[in-house]
């Protein structure tokens, strides 16, 4: 484990959420080399970490044992055509790609054998992540597990049986961050126009963020049906503000915003 060169391709928020948390995990820099493309203040914050960067990304694969491929979807074909004169036998891919199939990663770098998919989240960064993950049935165990270990070491992890429960598993937790950011954003947007200032109305909401997240994770033998319950008194506050919900249909809403990342990933599936 510790002793895997571990090259991120990609150096971006999602990559620099999984390096940082392995780092505060106590993962050495010394085993992390990354590469971006031109963000020269990225690289400062890497080079400031320890981790060695400014290596091609030819370089940098040459010299890893694990690749972790973190460019944007639309970038991949690009990035891996740099490695036609690799042989990737001996080593382990991780994409955290949205919409690229292992079978176009496999076309992509055909001398693959051990070829992970995952779907992260940028809770990472501080530990909190929830990593989906898929392999095909021929893969090492030694590199599945080596995978688990990395993305545990961020968070958690969860293995999907089919490559298809990938796109559902983005839509449950690799692009929900962003919908309770969203939820908070709108909240703080509320309380702006009441008349509080943008740091108090950010502190109150995250405030009640994360309460309402602990009584959650605190509280695993009650439903969020029940939790939501307890703040509706009859006749009282919060059953007007669940009305309005309900007359836009929240949970339709929800559910289409769902369905629309899936949509998304099988369309890019198809097309990158
Ligand atoms: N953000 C998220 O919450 C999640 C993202 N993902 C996946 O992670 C991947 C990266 O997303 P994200 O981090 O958000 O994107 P970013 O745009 O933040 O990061 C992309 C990174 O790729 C680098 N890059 C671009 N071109 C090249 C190249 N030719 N060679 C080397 N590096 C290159 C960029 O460098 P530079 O900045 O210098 O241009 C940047 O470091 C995507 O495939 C996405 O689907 C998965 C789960 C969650
Ligand atoms: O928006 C995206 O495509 C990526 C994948 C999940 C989160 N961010």
């Amino acid at each position: 484990m510790k002793d895997k060169k571990i090259a991120f391709i990609g150096a971006g928020n999602m990559a620099f959420a999984i390096i940082c948390g392995l780092i505060k995990k106590g993962f050495s820099p010394a085993q992390i080399i990354a590469c971006n493309k031109s963000n020269q203040t990225r690289r400062q914050e890497l080079s400031e970490l320890g981790i060695t960067v400014n290596l091609s990304n030819k370089e940098a694969v040459k010299h890893a044992d694990v690749i972790i491929l973190a460019v944007k979807p639309q970038m991949m074909s690009d990035v891996c055509s740099e490695f036609s004169e690799i042989d990737f036998s001996d080593k382990w891919i991780i994409s955290i790609a949205a919409g690229i199939s292992i079978h176009r990663l496999e076309t992509l770098l055909p001398s693959a054998k051990n070829i992970i998919r995952t779907m992260p989240n940028t809770p990472a960064l501080i530990g909190e992540g929830v990593t989906g993950l898929f392999a095909k049935s021929h893969v090492n165990l030694t590199a599945k597990h080596f995978t688990e270990t990395l993305m545990n070491a961020v968070g958690k992890c969860y293995w999907v049986e089919e490559e298809c429960k990938l796109n559902q598993i983005t839509a449950i937790t690799g692009s929900s961050p962003a919908y309770f950011f969203s939820f908070m954003e709108a909240m703080q947007q509320s309380a702006i126009q009441m008349g509080f200032s943008e740091q108090d109305a950010r502190d109150l909401v995250q405030s009640v963020a994360l309460g309402a997240t602990k009584l959650v994770a605190q509280n695993p033998d009650v439903s969020l049906s029940q939790l939501r319950e307890n703040v509706t008194s009859k006749g009282g506050t919060t059953a007007e503000a669940l009305n309005v919900f309900n007359q836009h249909n929240l949970t339709q809403i929800v559910n289409e915003a769902m369905l629309a990342v899936i949509t998304r990933a099988e369309e890019m599936e198809q097309s990158l």
